[in-house]
């Protein structure tokens, strides 16, 4: 994943055009901060410091110091602190203004720079005693953006990026300790654009969300480099807060980004002090303050217009160490700067350098720009474009005919013409030249008669007037007629897109009439294949109800014939007995015979006699001679008509 440090704002509101160069000078502000040191009175000290003037004044015994060859030297910064400041009193100072900045559209950047201990980190980040101007930045930005949101409509998105440099390598403090790895950093062809790869910025909602970023940031055992309260931290920490603003209805996104830049000490690493450290490291680790101490000379070059210039052809020295790559853009490039000095008034040469470096970057004058972008930009541009090529093509039109109009004025030698045209010709330009001659009589007797009247009234002026105002007439008419012509074009163009349109929509009307044509058929269909089920549906319930009816009819046949049976029980040969086996079963209902239809069922023979059903053809009892014989009834059989025949028994099986 890629991040731009030096964010694409600048890109976008450069669409504007070209010829205006919106940015605005703007000279970096340097905070002079004291730190409070136990038994050293303000007066006793070298330096005298006075915070309604904003002055530093240096005082020495020695007759010509090095640094300012004067035995008293004063120093002017745009805000002096003493060392009863309180945090209060420098966020006060600080926070709004550059939150105002930053909501504005403008990018910003604030740089802690001092000796070691002298309070950097105190400032910025705040201590157990008092919080810090990042995390009040913090917090005033969101609460600001809320209530914009709320009062203006001002939509919101807040990025977080937080990174340290540390022995010439940048690292993601935002990623533990442990895995912390070297990141790449890569400026891109188009000048600022720095970017660092493989950081992930994280995306904050509000306040809340950003406190654990916050606290990693203050947290000094998330420092590379660091062993301990007692020494002085090796990387500078780098804070990044990105804001976007959008605003639908005034029609308007603002990009726009505010650094936080706490640098390690300023004074050199060296031996004595870091006696764990090779030769290299102290190297690497001096090499980013000289770097900066090298721009910053450069750029405050007083014969200079502008740092911008001298920034150009210093690209190299800001290739000198990661941490000018990283502020390229906030010393001389497109950044509100403040710096704050932190120093001990107790420490000579390290405050009389930190006041030195001061004035040095005081002098460096930065080109910002308000990155406040419309949100419809392209679709604007993109109509411009449009407008101008209609004016263009009514141009190339106009003067193709101006042309042709040439052409034909200028007849060639060769060409012959023909009496009549040269007659009518004659004849038009003479009354053209009779017309010209009534203009020129009339001025000329205007002028003689002013002239005349009022010698005092200038008539040059008078007429040059007239002239004047028939030519802006003639502008307006042009101007309006261009107008129109613009509005014709594009009605013009909307015609034919609606024509297009129309067109369109009746071939896809006349698709959806066949398609509802074609579904009307099926409908119908269907409809009239509903009809012959619901009339063969209608015979099978009718085919149904006279077979019930029929079956009912021969279940009450059967019990009648059974009682018959019982009644008739003279012990005579053939007579349908009990007692020899042969029982005519009773028709079970759901049976074979209730099922089926009316029609004759030869075919059924049960295996046993007891368990023979009535079979439709046949009732028969064996063991008597009696039979019921069957006679067709129309359709069925007349179970009515049964014979009793005095034949000698049979056996179940012997027949039916
Ligand atoms: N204005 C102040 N009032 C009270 N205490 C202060 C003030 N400034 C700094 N201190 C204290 O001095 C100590 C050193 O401060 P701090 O860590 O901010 O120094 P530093 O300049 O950031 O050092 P380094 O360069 O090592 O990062 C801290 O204990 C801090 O609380």
């Amino acid at each position: 994943m890629h991040w731009s440090i030096i964010s694409k704002e600048q890109s976008a509101s450069s669409i504007s055009l070209p010829t205006l160069d919106s940015s605005e000078p703007c000279h970096i502000e340097v905070i002079l901060r004291t730190i409070p040191e136990k038994g050293l009175q303000n007066s006793e000290s070298t330096f005298k410091i006075d915070p309604h003037e904003n002055t530093v004044l240096f005082r020495t015994s020695e007759p010509s110091h090095e640094t300012t060859g004067d035995t008293y030297s004063t120093f002017k910064f745009d805000k002096v602190f003493d060392t009863n400041a309180t945090q209060e009193d420098v966020q006060d100072f600080l926070v709004r203004p550059s939150i105002d900045d930053v909501l504005s559209g403008y990018n910003g950047t604030i740089i802690t720079y001092g000796p070691s201990f002298s309070g950097k980190s105190y400032s910025l980040l705040g201590s157990q005693e008092g919080e810090g101007i990042l995390p009040n930045i913090c917090k005033v930005l969101f609460e600001t953006l809320e209530k914009n949101k709320e009062t203006k409509g001002n939509n919101f998105s807040v990025s977080v990026l937080a990174f340290e440099i540390f022995m010439e390598k940048t690292y993601d403090l935002l990623v533990p300790l442990t895995n912390r790895k070297p990141l790449k950093l890569h400026r891109s062809s188009s000048k600022m654009d720095l970017e660092i790869k493989d950081i992930c910025p994280a995306h904050i909602r509000s306040y809340k969300d950003l406190k654990s970023y916050i606290q990693s940031v203050q947290n000094t055992d998330n420092r590379m480099g660091y062993s301990g309260n007692t020494e002085r931290s090796k990387s500078h920490l780098v804070f990044q807060l990105h804001v976007e603003q959008r605003n639908r209805n005034a029609d308007i996104l603002r990009k726009s980004s505010l650094y936080l830049i706490d640098l390690h000490g300023a004074e050199r690493f060296d031996k004595r002090t870091e006696v764990t450290l090779s030769q290299d490291a102290l190297k690497k680790l001096n090499q980013s303050i000289e770097a900066l101490k090298n721009i910053v000379r450069l750029l405050s070059v007083k014969d200079r217009d502008s740092a911008y210039s001298v920034k150009a052809s210093h690209s190299s020295t800001y290739r000198e160490s990661q941490l000018t790559e990283v502020l390229k853009d906030s010393l001389g490039g497109n950044r509100k700067t403040k710096v704050i000095l932190t120093c001990f008034l107790s420490n000579v040469s390290t405050t009389l350098s930190t006041l030195e470096f001061g004035e040095c970057i005081r002098q460096i004058t930065n080109k910002v720009i308000d990155n406040t972008t419309g949100l419809n930009l392209k679709k604007k541009m993109d109509l411009f474009i449009e407008d101008m090529k209609i004016r263009d093509n009514n141009y190339a039109s106009r003067i193709n005919i101006l042309k042709a109009e040439i052409d034909s004025l200028k007849t060639p030698s060769g060409e012959l013409v023909s009496q009549g045209d040269m007659k009518t010709k004659f004849e038009n330009s003479e009354k053209e030249n009779a017309k010209l001659k009534l203009q020129l009589d009339s001025i000329s007797l205007l002028l003689s008669s002013s002239t005349s009247e009022n010698p005092n009234h200038s008539i040059d002026e008078e007429v040059a007037e007239i002239l004047m105002k028939r030519c802006e007439q003639v502008a307006q008419l042009e101007l309006s007629f261009d107008r129109q012509m613009n509005v014709n074009s594009k009605l013009q163009k909307e015609l034919e897109y609606k024509i297009s349109k129309e067109k369109a929509l009746e071939s896809m009307n006349v698709r959806l009439l066949e398609q509802i044509q074609i579904q009307e058929k099926e409908i119908q269909e269907l409809l009239t294949t509903n009809a012959i089920l619901k009339g063969e549906l209608e015979t099978h319930a009718k085919l149904t109800e006279t077979r019930s009816e029929r079956i009912k009819y021969l279940e009450s046949s059967i019990k009648e014939l059974s009682i018959n049976k019982s009644t008739a029980s003279s012990p005579r040969k053939g007579s349908v007995s009990s007692s020899s086996g042969n029982t005519m079963s009773h028709i079970e209902e759901g049976s074979e015979l209730s099922n089926s239809p009316w029609s004759a069922n030869t075919s059924s023979k049960p295996a046993g006699w007891s368990l023979r059903k009535v079979s439709s053809s046949s009732i028969a009892t064996t063991g008597s001679q009696e039979s019921f014989v069957s006679r067709p009834f129309k359709k069925g059989l007349n179970l009515h008509s049964i014979k009793v025949t005095p034949n000698a028994p049979k056996s179940p099986d012997s027949g039916n």
